[in-house]
């Protein structure tokens, strides 16, 4: 089960240093946590003069100040189970990763950021819990926001993914904008972003994670969303999906381009084959139900970006879940109603991106001597890209809870 943190190194580990700055995005399916651990034993380059234990000083141009560095931490849960969510903060006390407001003396309130509809849903929640204040963030902006910083600065963020290949794309900032996002969770948000904070939802569909999910659930039995995408893997969408071939005698129609092999009708063979659903296997309708949703959202992306003329389409959410087959039918959905003229992109922290703008949206409001400032890396990963250093598995087999090596300015 991935609830809670999974942590793959021993680096990962919260509590062995000072936790910080917790942002939450809460979901309609899952909840997502970021937060920043500092390091204890700070490693110090020529540029940096040391000051503590867990603070170096940096040139910043206009003098100097300080630098934590740590980790960010990434964890998720499910939202129906919030009790293990709240335990997993309590015991790791995420909730003093916050700031204090200093309003009326004597009335200082501890404030996490958050975002989703879930942060409004589960204000007093927390509040009763904790005592903390949820300072709510846009989710549409947190999500551009999220987008961004991974794409200016995480190298080996984004990635094509055509034929069972995954190739990294470099980034090139000043070539960055304008792109079409496609925020694949419960249900599917469609920004074009034409800058830092600047971009516009254009579309969305209500026919997303929530739904292949759902319906996969109720189709297949299945007890959990890994259960479902294990199934999709093994099965075979022919045995339901209604082809081309099946319409046309086995035949192309290729007047209109189309391949005997296309899909004609997702679930369409179920019209005649006189089975019940038990009839089935479940292998296969989860095959079909992935295939159907994907290709669905592949096309209208796709529809959404020739709208605007944009040439590349970033997936996130957790729909995608690293998973071959829908990144896949989602590259392949893309690339045939383009003709090859617009690409499908995937992140590494593909459901993250939320949490991270709202864990970016800290700097905004210069809060006591908590303002991340700026993120850089501790380390450079190439001569030619500015990023963090990403540790763990960069071949492609991403561990979702993998930290991320970073440092934080403060004031
Ligand atoms: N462990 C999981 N439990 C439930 N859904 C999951 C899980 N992992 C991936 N998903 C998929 O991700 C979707 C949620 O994606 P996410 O980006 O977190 O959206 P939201 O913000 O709506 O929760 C689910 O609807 C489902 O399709
Ligand atoms: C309402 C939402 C923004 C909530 O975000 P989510 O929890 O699904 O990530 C999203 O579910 C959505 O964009 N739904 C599609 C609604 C529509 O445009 O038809």
């Amino acid at each position: 089960m991935d609830h809670g943190i999974q942590a793959n190194s021993s680096e990962s580990n919260p509590s062995q240093g000072h936790v910080s700055h917790l942002a939450l995005d809460i979901g309609g399916s899952l909840i997502k946590l970021v937060y920043f651990s500092r390091k204890n034993d700070v490693s110090v380059d020529n540029k940096e003069e040391k000051s503590s234990k867990e603070t170096v000083l940096v040139s910043n141009g206009d003098g100097k100040c300080p630098v934590l560095h740590g980790r960010l931490h990434f964890a998720k849960f499910e939202t129906s189970k919030i009790n293990d969510c709240l335990e997993f903060i309590q015991r790791n006390q995420l909730h003093l990763g916050g700031f204090q407001h200093h309003g009326v003396p004597g009335s200082e309130k501890s404030i996490i950021k958050a975002t989703g509809g879930g942060a409004y849903k589960y204000t007093d929640l927390f509040k009763e819990k904790f005592g903390i204040f949820l300072d709510k963030e846009d989710e549409m902006d947190c999500l551009v926001a999220g987008a961004n910083f991974l794409l200016k600065t995480v190298n080996e963020e984004a990635f094509t993914y055509t034929n069972g290949h995954k190739d990294f794309v470099q980034i090139d900032h000043d070539d960055l904008y304008p792109y079409l996002l496609v925020n694949i969770g419960s249900g599917v948000s469609m920004i074009k972003v034409d800058g830092d904070g600047k971009f516009e939802r254009v579309s969305g569909t209500n026919v997303g994670g929530g739904t292949f999910w759902g319906l996969g659930r109720l189709l297949t039995k299945c007890k959990s969303f890994d259960e479902l995408l294990e199934l999709s893997h093994r099965g075979n969408n022919r045995v339901i999906d209604m082809l081309v071939g099946d319409i046309y005698g086995g035949m192309d129609y290729t007047k209109i381009g189309l391949s005997s092999t296309t899909i004609a009708s997702s679930f369409g063979k179920a019209i005649s084959d006189n089975k019940e659903i038990e009839d089935y296997n479940p292998e296969d309708i989860a095959r079909s139900l992935l295939r159907m949703i994907s290709n669905n959202i592949g096309q209208i992306s796709y529809l959404n970006a020739l709208r605007f003329g944009l040439k590349r389409i970033f997936f996130g959410g957790f729909f995608m879940r690293g998973h071959a087959y829908t990144m896949d039918t989602i590259s392949v959905a893309v690339n045939f109603w383009s003709k090859g003229e617009a690409k499908a992109l995937f992140l590494r922290h593909e459901g993250f991106l939320g949490a991270l703008g709202a864990f970016t949206s800290y700097e905004k409001h210069g809060f006591d001597d908590s303002i991340v400032r700026q993120l850089v890396q501790k380390s450079p990963v190439s001569a030619s890209h500015a990023g963090y250093k990403i540790h763990g598995p960069l071949n492609g087999e991403r561990n979702e809870n993998e930290s991320i090596e970073c440092s934080v300015y403060v004031n």
